[in-house]
């Protein structure tokens, strides 16, 4: 396992008339690009308002490189650049004055780092272009500029493709892969559209109604959404054998007591269910499934639009 970065036990949010986060707990590893996904109300904002210190849990701890306590909590936040609102930008300034405002508000003495940092997100050369000639795709850089001003070794990105072209999106996704590859900056980035981040991000947080409801890796994720054939039998066992013998496979996965995944012979599941009949193996269900990446979330948080696969 990496080093932790940030880790919450147990950590709650409650408002007097709503619990945002119930006992949270979970780990940020270094290195890692984290997408953290949930509908609207989630919890995802409140969230990354606690770890940011814009707000204050009401139980449980936070911590940050190993660090707890409000005084090193915010000595660590140092460490972290966050962009949890859209950004004010100066619309008749250009990308450096905006970024001089900020360096100046924030009191980072060191000026080159906005040159350097202009440079990190691709837009050292928007010269005199004042950032109302901006696309959205460029303004959401340079809000993402503003936030790596403190040359931070963890960025946290509320929502920062929302309302981007698909143009915009992969603008801002090669940009977070790229701080990721090349500084090995870690990475938070919230959005209600697991399809958007699907691509970023390489571990995957799903919260609903405050809670986490899962973590899941890229590569689970892909394991998890392949098409397969779903059977369903009360003789798993025997049917495991049956498809190793005669179908000479072993490319399947048992999902639960009664239902075995089978990656291959997708364009020929009349053999499947040929030599499994062959085998006296009574299949009370037999289909291809497989989710797509939405489906797979709505499916976790019980969304209208999730039609229950035949073994789930
Ligand atoms: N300041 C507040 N006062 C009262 N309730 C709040 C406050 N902030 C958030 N909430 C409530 O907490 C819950 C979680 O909200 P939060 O903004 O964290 O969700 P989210 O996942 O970020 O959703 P969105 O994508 O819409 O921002 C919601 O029910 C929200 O109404």
């Amino acid at each position: 396992m990496g080093s932790v970065i940030l880790e919450a036990q147990e950590l709650t949010k409650e408002y007097r008339h709503a619990i945002a986060l119930d006992h949270i707990n979970l780990q940020i590893e270094k290195g890692k690009i984290y997408g953290f996904i949930g509908r609207n109300g989630a919890g995802k904002t409140t969230f990354l308002r606690l770890v940011t210190g814009l707000a204050f849990p009401s139980g449980g701890t936070l911590a940050l490189w190993g660090k707890t306590g409000m005084a090193k909590l915010q000595e660590q936040r140092k460490r972290i650049g966050c962009m949890i609102e859209t950004p004010a930008l100066f619309p008749a300034m250009t990308a450096y004055q905006n970024m001089e405002v900020q360096r100046i508000q924030r009191g980072i003495p060191d000026k080159a780092i906005i040159d350097k940092t202009l440079e990190m997100v691709g837009l050292k050369d928007t010269g005199r272009k004042s950032v109302r000639n901006f696309s959205l795709g460029m303004r959401q850089r340079l809000g993402i500029a503003i936030a790596l001003l403190n040359t931070p070794e963890f960025l946290i990105l509320d929502e920062p493709v929302n309302g981007l072209d698909p143009a915009g999106i992969v603008e801002v996704r090669n940009l977070l892969k790229s701080l990721n590859k090349e500084y090995g900056m870690t990475i938070l980035i919230s959005s209600h559209i697991l399809e958007e981040l699907y691509q970023t991000a390489s571990e995957f947080l799903l919260i609903d109604k405050g809670r986490i409801i899962e973590e899941i890796s890229e590569h689970e994720l892909n394991e998890r959404c392949k098409r397969h054939i779903a059977i369903k039998t009360a003789d798993v066992q025997k049917a495991l054998l049956v498809l190793e013998e005669k179908l000479g496979t072993d490319h399947f996965m048992l999902v639960s007591d009664d239902t075995i995944r089978l990656y291959d012979y997708l364009n020929d599941v009349e053999r499947v269910a040929a030599v499994l009949a062959d085998a006296h193996i009574l299949v009370t269900g037999l289909s291809i499934s497989g989710d797509t990446l939405e489906d797979y979330f709505l499916g976790k948080i019980g969304g209208m639009k999730y039609v229950q696969s035949p073994e789930s």
